[in-house]
């Protein structure tokens, strides 16, 4: 009463989607480095909703969206879809979610990802969660991941990981210089990576489960 609320401030906690205020965090990590498998836990324990990147482009193009066929063709040569579309994806998701807890995984996957995003939603992450895993083991992973995915063979694997190094890298490289990366292990077994996981997230929540 009689006092100005200084309604240019930031919220201390959560950035603004329209007018509810929402927590992300980017997960990020070579393909195959264990994201969505490492998702499904926080999820789990951690009250948070899953959105992935890929997920929701398969999923339009199954729609039989307009997009359809540029997305069928990004997905396998490994490229980098334009974010536009993404982006509508992801604030259409995270818009009809009443969660105010995001995982956003696999994006932002180059810099016009990461720009537009901010720019679009004015959304910074809380902090960028990422697996580190060699090729080695990514490839393998891959290989043996078994979803009937259009883009887990040698040829695409090779694409998507030329892609990753060249695009991807420098976005995480942005944001480790703003220190916000959680860097993970993800070559350990399941359970241990997840240790480490919930080591980043237990100090900012309570556990749900
Ligand atoms: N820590 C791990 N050790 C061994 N296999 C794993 C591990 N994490 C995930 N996987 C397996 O590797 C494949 C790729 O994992 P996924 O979570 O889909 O990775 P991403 O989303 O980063 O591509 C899946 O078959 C998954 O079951
Ligand atoms: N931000 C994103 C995320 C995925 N994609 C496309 O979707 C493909 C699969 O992404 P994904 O995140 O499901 O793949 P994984 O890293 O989980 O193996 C990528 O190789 C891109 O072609 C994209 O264009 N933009
Ligand atoms: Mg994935």
């Amino acid at each position: 009463m009689g006092t100005v609320v200084d309604s240019g401030k930031k919220e201390a906690n959560g950035s603004s989607l329209s007018e509810k205020k929402v927590t992300v965090v980017f997960v990020l990590g070579g393909p195959g480095s264990g994201k969505g498998t490492q998702c499904t836990n926080i999820v789990e324990h951690f009250g948070y909703t899953h959105l992935s990147a890929g997920d929701l482009l398969r999923a339009e193009k199954e729609s039989g969206s307009e997009n359809g066929t540029m997305i069928q063709n990004m997905i396998k040569e490994g490229k980098i879809v334009p974010s536009e579309v993404t982006i509508k994806l992801l604030q259409r998701a995270m818009q009809a979610n009443n969660n105010d807890k995001f995982l956003i995984d696999g994006f932002p996957r180059n810099e016009e990802n990461r720009a537009a995003f901010e720019s679009v939603t004015g959304i910074e992450p809380e902090f960028v969660l990422f697996f580190d895993c060699s090729e080695v083991v990514m490839e393998r992973r891959l290989l043996g991941r078994n979803q009937g995915r259009a883009d887990d063979n040698i040829d695409t694997i090779r694409k998507r990981f030329k892609v990753y190094m060249e695009s991807t890298l420098p976005v995480i490289e942005y944001y480790n210089s703003k220190g916000k990366v959680r860097k993970i292990d993800a070559e350990k077994p399941v359970e241990e990576v997840f240790e480490a996981v919930k080591s980043v997230f237990t100090p900012l929540h309570e556990k749900v489960a």
